[in-house]
């Protein structure tokens, strides 16, 4: 295990993120390698860690002001054995390879645990879209797509969207992909309904992860009714685990962006929700705005160098991270514990850091990892694929009724899976040796390749 990670950090050794990823499969899966000596003879770890194919490319583009701007594209293609890559494509300036290949990493073991048919891939770019015009997007998305259109396809590559990249932005690059491939296929997943998206889908990841949570809490008797809420980010994954949990009789009390956050003690209501939707997704506002129009709601700025960030300090019984990477250190488990948060579920990617992580099992709390938790995004992707295969499009009824059976069914296999190497409710423990079982076998029945 030591030997892999030194291995990895001296090849890579700015990728600090994926470091994180790989550090914390390598631990759980140890006693799975300890059971099975194949694995270590084909030298699965090896394998598992290294892309099969890395893609990164210029994008230029044209400003407003006619000014040429120039971003870098990123395309990990991680793992195929379980089928076509499959994941999200990334629009954020913190973007890098380091970070491309840890979200292609996690990817890998959360599609093998949707029990759909999807390797791992994940995309993405420095660009940022904060403040630039439609007109640039446009123009950006199409120059990123003139060259990711050759690697990509419905049965090779299936990017969607991540932080950054949503429905205007998959319009446009599916435009771009059509024109230049002259077909009209599902390259992409997270498509409006009127040309090969699903219903559901711009739910399917926070209503997963809070099916996800409901589940756990269905272990200790208990449900989401009257539990009050902790919700981190404010856009697509934030605004639908909130939608869910007001269905479910839960109460939601802050959101966030990279600014800083909101705290409403009443509660955010379904009128309230709908304001930031608006907020986000059509004003692209700031979060601070949602305390000027509820008055009874308090903002507080956060700097990313701060310490500990408040918004994990406030009293609670869930907490569900929706925004970025290691967003929760170890002061902030800490916090969570002291506020009397007994459920964290992970609607973001790596939310946690390691030394978080570790507080939160150590006191006992109910952890569900990413790769778990937030699985129903990609699920439904992958149910976006199966209709576009078919022509056909399911009710919004049937496309819920499967995310909440594929929920259902990731939950019980991470339990299962923890408990067959007598790690009791570890979920996160669970997740990786299911997820990393079943793509490894399928490695070692398709030869060294
Ligand atoms: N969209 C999807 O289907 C899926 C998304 N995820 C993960 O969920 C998280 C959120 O993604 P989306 O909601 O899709 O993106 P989004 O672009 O709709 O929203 C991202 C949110 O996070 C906030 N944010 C970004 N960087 C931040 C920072 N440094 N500090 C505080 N807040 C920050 C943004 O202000 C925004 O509210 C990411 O970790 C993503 O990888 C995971 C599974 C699927
Ligand atoms: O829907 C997809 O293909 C990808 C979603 C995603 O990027 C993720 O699960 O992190």
């Amino acid at each position: 295990m030591e030997q892999i990670m030194s291995l990895i950090k001296e090849r890579d050794p700015e990728q600090r993120e994926f470091h994180q990823a790989v550090q914390e499969v390598v631990e759980t899966v140890k006693p799975v390698l300890d059971r099975n000596m194949e694995y270590r003879q084909q030298a699965v770890l090896k394998r598992i860690t290294e892309p099969e194919r890395v893609i990164m490319f210029r994008v230029p583009w044209m400003d407003d002001d006619g000014q040429v701007q120039v971003n870098r594209g990123f395309r990990v293609e991680m793992n195929s054995a379980l089928g076509p890559y499959k994941g999200g494509l990334r629009f954020h300036p913190s973007v890098n390879l380091g970070i491309i290949k840890f979200l292609a990493f996690e990817q890998v073991f959360k599609n093998s645990l949707t029990t759909l048919a999807m390797g791992g891939g994940k995309g993405g770019s420095d660009f940022n879209p904060k403040g630039k015009s439609d007109g640039e997007v446009m123009r950006f998305c199409q120059s990123f797509m003139a060259e990711l259109y050759r690697h990509i396809g419905p049965n090779t590559d299936v990017p969607a969207g991540d932080i950054g990249v949503g429905a205007r932005e998959i319009g446009y690059l599916f435009g771009m992909y059509k024109k230049l491939k002259n077909e009209f296929t599902g390259v992409l997943t997270g498509k409006s309904l009127a040309w090969g998206g699903s219903l559901i889908r711009p739910e399917a990841t926070g209503y997963g992860n809070v099916y996800f949570a409901a589940e756990m809490l269905a272990t200790r008797g208990q449900t989401m009714e009257g539990k009050t809420c902790l919700v981190s980010g404010s856009g697509n994954v934030a605004q639908f685990t909130t939608e869910k949990i007001l269905q479910l009789g839960g109460k939601v009390v802050t959101l966030s962006d990279s600014s800083g956050y909101i705290y409403d003690e009443a509660g955010i209501t379904k009128e309230k929700l709908d304001y930031v939707k608006q907020l986000k997704n059509i004003q692209r506002g700031r979060i601070a705005e949602y305390a000027k129009q509820y008055p009874e709601a308090v903002y507080t700025p956060v700097d990313a160098n701060q310490d500990a960030n408040p918004i994990w300090a406030h009293k609670a019984d869930c907490a569900m991270p929706c925004a970025t990477q290691n967003e929760i250190n170890k002061q902030d488990a800490a916090h969570l514990v002291a506020g009397g948060v007994f459920l964290v579920s992970e609607g973001a990617n790596m939310p946690s850091t390691p030394e978080a992580i570790d507080i939160l099992l150590d006191n006992g709390l109910l952890y569900a990892p990413g790769k778990a938790a937030n699985a129903g995004g990609v699920a439904v992707s992958g149910l976006e694929m199966a209709q576009n295969s078919m022509r056909l499009s399911w009710p919004r009824e049937e496309v819920d009724a499967r995310l909440k059976h594929i929920m259902k069914s990731i939950h019980k296999t991470c339990l299962d899976a923890a408990s067959e190497y007598g790690a009791g409710q570890n979920y996160l423990v669970g997740a990786n040796i299911a997820g990393f079982t079943k793509v490894v076998n399928a490695m070692l029945d398709q030869g060294l390749v």
